[in-house]
């Protein structure tokens, strides 16, 4: 303060004016009576109040907070740890709602077509990510491109998750199944067959099957079992807000450890797996489907093969392969999570899938699964469709507004907010879905009004970034609970917590699941200890 003075003195005492001398003087002496201190909390005072008003306007006529409770944080302490019914008075609050968490402002949309408007918004919207994922998936990764270059990665990716070319990873898939069929109940004898928490296993199973599918037999039963067990330190990892740089020994460093791990791992299953399709091998999972669309499309011209023209390089293979981990892993083991529980807790849902799973194998329980074998289970198809729709892993998917958004007549979402659709009040939208509290797998027969309504359908999203999975899960949980059905009998232990939702990236039953694991006799339903 006293240079600044010091200043201004000397530049008043080359005026000759005296008025002008006086005014300075003037100016000099309220310098002199102002401290550090008072500059800091007008600062400060300005900021909380620019905090408030930028809130205010961004906010507009939309439902949300008053005032921000807490200035600048917002309700940050409780963002570290969300907890469904929070998000639901929020979903419930308004059409659109929204909430400011330091500098970033979030707008939530809660109704079916809001949800849709914004998801298929690509010229406004953007996937939103948090600025730890670019660490862990690498910022070169296809998952960042926006636009045209989005669309045109995107386009070289679908091929790989056809119905025709996901019937090639089958085999590999019914191995993965037949094993764990063995391990959950060998896991639930050594426990006396008393139920047991089972979220771990659910987490396990879905990892070894995505990883099988994706890499085959060029991951090894040891590197499965090792990622499986680390793969919760990158869900851990993604916290809303993290310190700029990764320091060792935080969970951001242990997720990124263990990413790069995993891509390292991938890159060399990619290499084999171009070795092999070069010798003339046939493709077995999604790593060999990729070199075979490289390999066919050298002596083609048209539109498709033209995306497959340049080599994908092992490290490219090797991030985008961990994308499907990074997107399927969470989704999927909520997924199993409550289908097991919802199958258990209903034995007339059982039953059907039992019935059926029998009848399209024409009493023979060791037929193989094909495309058409689970095209014909028509019943075990609705009850994982509705279990999706009943507990939709995915609650919201956060996007960024890429230039000022009219989401309603109404209001116009600022540039730069963080918006959000949300899927899951769409999907349990009574104009939508009949009771949509019940689990009634019927409502999905053809010729249904919810069958129809396809629109409707957001637990995959929609527009350029729906899920790239979406057609994988349906065949592999059907196929896959199918199976379970049949050689098992699964007992779920009923808590007053088994339906209250836990919010983990996705969502769980609250008390983990506990279940118990018996074999049976597909063909007389006899239960053995
Ligand atoms: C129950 C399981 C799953 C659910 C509920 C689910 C749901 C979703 C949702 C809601 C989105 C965002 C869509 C949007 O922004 O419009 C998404 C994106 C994505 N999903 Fe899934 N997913 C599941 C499993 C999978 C699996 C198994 C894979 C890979 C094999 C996968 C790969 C992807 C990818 C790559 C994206 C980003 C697509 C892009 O940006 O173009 N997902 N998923």
């Amino acid at each position: 303060m006293n240079s600044v003075v010091r200043d201004v003195t000397e530049f008043a005492s080359t005026q000759n004016s005296t008025s002008s001398l006086a005014g300075l003087q003037g100016v000099v002496e309220s310098l002199q009576a102002i401290s550090y201190w008072k500059v800091f909390f007008t600062v400060v005072c300005v900021g909380l109040v620019w905090d408030q008003i930028s809130y205010q306007i961004k906010k507009g006529s939309i439902a949300g907070p008053k005032y921000k409770m807490w200035p600048v944080i917002g309700p940050f302490l409780e963002s570290l740890d969300p907890k469904f019914e929070e998000y639901k008075a929020k979903w419930d609050s308004g059409p659109l709602s929204c909430v400011s968490i330091f500098h970033k402002f979030v707008v939530i949309a809660s109704t079916r077509d809001l949800a849709r408007k914004i998801l298929q918004s690509s010229k406004y919207v953007k996937p939103c990510v948090v600025d730890v994922a670019v660490k862990i998936l690498r910022p070169s990764n296809w998952v960042f491109l926006d636009g045209k270059a989005h669309l045109d990665y995107r386009k070289s990716l679908n091929g790989l998750f056809t119905k025709n070319a996901l019937a090639q990873y089958l085999e590999s898939q019914e191995k993965v199944m037949d094993k764990y069929i063995e391990k959950f109940i060998d896991f639930s004898a050594d426990n006396d067959y008393k139920p047991q928490v089972f979220f771990h296993e659910m987490r396990e199973i879905m990892c070894a099957l995505s990883l099988k599918a994706f890499c085959g037999d060029y991951i090894t039963e040891d590197q499965i079992r090792k990622v499986a067990d680390d793969y919760y330190l990158v869900t851990a990892a993604l916290e809303l807000v993290n310190f700029p740089i990764i320091l060792p020994f935080t969970k951001t460093w242990y997720g990124r450890r263990t990413a790069d791990m995993t891509m390292k791992i991938f890159e060399k299953c990619a290499q084999m797996a171009k070795d092999h399709i070069a010798q003339g091998g046939k493709p077995v999972c999604v790593m060999d489907a990729w070199c075979q669309l490289m390999h066919d499309a050298k002596n083609k011209d048209d539109e498709n093969s033209r995306l497959y023209h340049r080599e994908f390089s092992n490290k490219e293979i090797s991030e985008a392969v961990f994308t499907f981990l990074f997107a399927s892993q969470d989704a999927s083991s909520s997924l199993a999570c409550w289908l097991f529980q919802i199958v258990a807790d209903r034995p007339d849902v059982m039953d059907k899938i039992r019935t059926e799973q029998l009848q399209v194998r024409n009493n023979d329980p060791s037929k193989p699964l094909s495309l058409d074998l689970i095209d014909e289970m028509k019943y075990t198809y609705m009850a994982v469709k509705e279990a999706l729709r009943y507990r939709p892993p995915v609650l919201m998917v956060p996007y960024k507004v890429k230039e000022s958004f009219p989401v309603t007549a109404n209001y116009t979402a600022p540039k730069g907010a963080m918006l959000i659709p949300t899927l899951y009040p769409a999907l349990q939208d009574p104009e939508a879905y009949e009771n949509p509290n019940e689990y009634i797998p019927e409502r999905w027969v053809e010729g249904s009004p919810a069958n129809e309504a396809k629109k409707n359908w957001l637990v995959f999203g929609s527009g350029p970034h729906v899920c790239l999975g979406q057609t994988y899960v349906m065949m592999t949980f059907t196929a896959l609970i199918g199976k379970f059905a049949m050689y098992t009998n699964w007992e779920h232990e009923v808590t007053p917590l088994s339906e209250k939702i836990k919010v983990f990236a996705t969502i769980f039953p609250q008390d983990d699941l506990l279940l118990s694991f018996k074999r049976r006799d597909p063909l007389t339903g006899a239960v053995k200890a």
